[in-house]
């Protein structure tokens, strides 16, 4: 059974930053699917990529893994011989039950869980990169270097999925967009109290840039075929292709 999200309910005096501590590394699965729109949906599309763009005998990296969906995913896709899954995170609560999550399920597909910044792990022989939803949390002026390096690891026909929370760049719409996630985010059972602490939580750790931002960095970095494959208010995945 999935614990629940209750960790912004009760009035807290000094909120602090969001981070991903031990409390929320345990109703993980339930905080993420009630606030983001469109996050199974882009779970299943990160496996179906998976069967597409995985090549043998090459690594496929899981950056900001959290629990493991994304890498849970390609395993159960991955037909290619002789890959290895990188999943990587800083936060040491999120790895521990991450490795308890994915070894309730039977793979033949190699796991390699790393505890590390994602700024500084070397990526090499790549055939997928998953970023879904981690970018929006490194620091903005790291966000580039970051990118040159997965294109570099990347092999030729690979692929970054990269999954973001955005701004959009007309202010009117970007209320909008706002305004209909904090409905969805009411709609699932979240109270007016909860949708405003995480909001004054995440306001210095969640730094979302639009649409138009990511295009450009991705080709600034080397990528020539770059969309967004999905979108659902001020959140999307895109797929950059080398
Ligand atoms: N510098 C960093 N280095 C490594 N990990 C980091 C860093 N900064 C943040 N993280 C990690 O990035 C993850 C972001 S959650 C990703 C969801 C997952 N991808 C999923 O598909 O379920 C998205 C969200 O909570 O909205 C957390 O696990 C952080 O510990
Ligand atoms: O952007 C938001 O308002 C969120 O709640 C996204 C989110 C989901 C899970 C952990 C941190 C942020």
């Amino acid at each position: 059974m999935q614990a629940k999200d209750h960790i912004f309910a009760a009035p807290i005096a000094e909120l602090g930053d969001f981070n991903f501590d031990q409390k929320v590394a345990e109703v993980f699965p339930d905080m993420i699917k009630r606030s983001v729109p469109g996050y199974s949906n882009i779970i299943a599309a990160i496996g179906m990529m998976t069967a597409r763009f995985a090549q043998p005998h090459t690594q496929l990296y899981d950056l900001g893994c959290s629990l493991g969906a994304a890498t849970q995913e390609m395993r159960r896709n991955l037909s290619q011989p002789g890959c290895t899954i990188v999943a990587v995170d800083n936060s040491p609560a999120m790895l521990e039950r991450a490795a308890s999550h994915l070894a309730s399920f039977k793979s033949d597909a190699v796991v390699e869980l790393t505890e590390a910044d994602i700024c500084e792990i070397a990526i090499e022989n790549a055939s997928i990169v998953v970023l879904n939803f981690t970018l929006q949390f490194i620091d903005p002026d790291k966000r580039k270097a970051l990118l040159s390096r997965i294109y570099q690891g990347l092999n030729p026909g690979g692929v970054l999925i990269l999954s973001e929370k955005f701004i959009s760049a007309n202010h009117t719409v970007n209320e909008l967009l706002i305004d209909l996630h904090h409905d969805f985010k009411r709609a699932n059972g979240y109270s007016e109290l909860e949708v405003s602490q995480k909001r004054t939580a995440l306001e210095n750790v969640l730094r979302p840039d639009t649409p138009e931002q990511h295009k450009a960095r991705l080709a600034e970095v080397g990528f020539s075929h770059v969309d967004m494959w999905f979108q659902c208010f001020n959140f999307g995945s895109m797929v950059a292709i080398k």
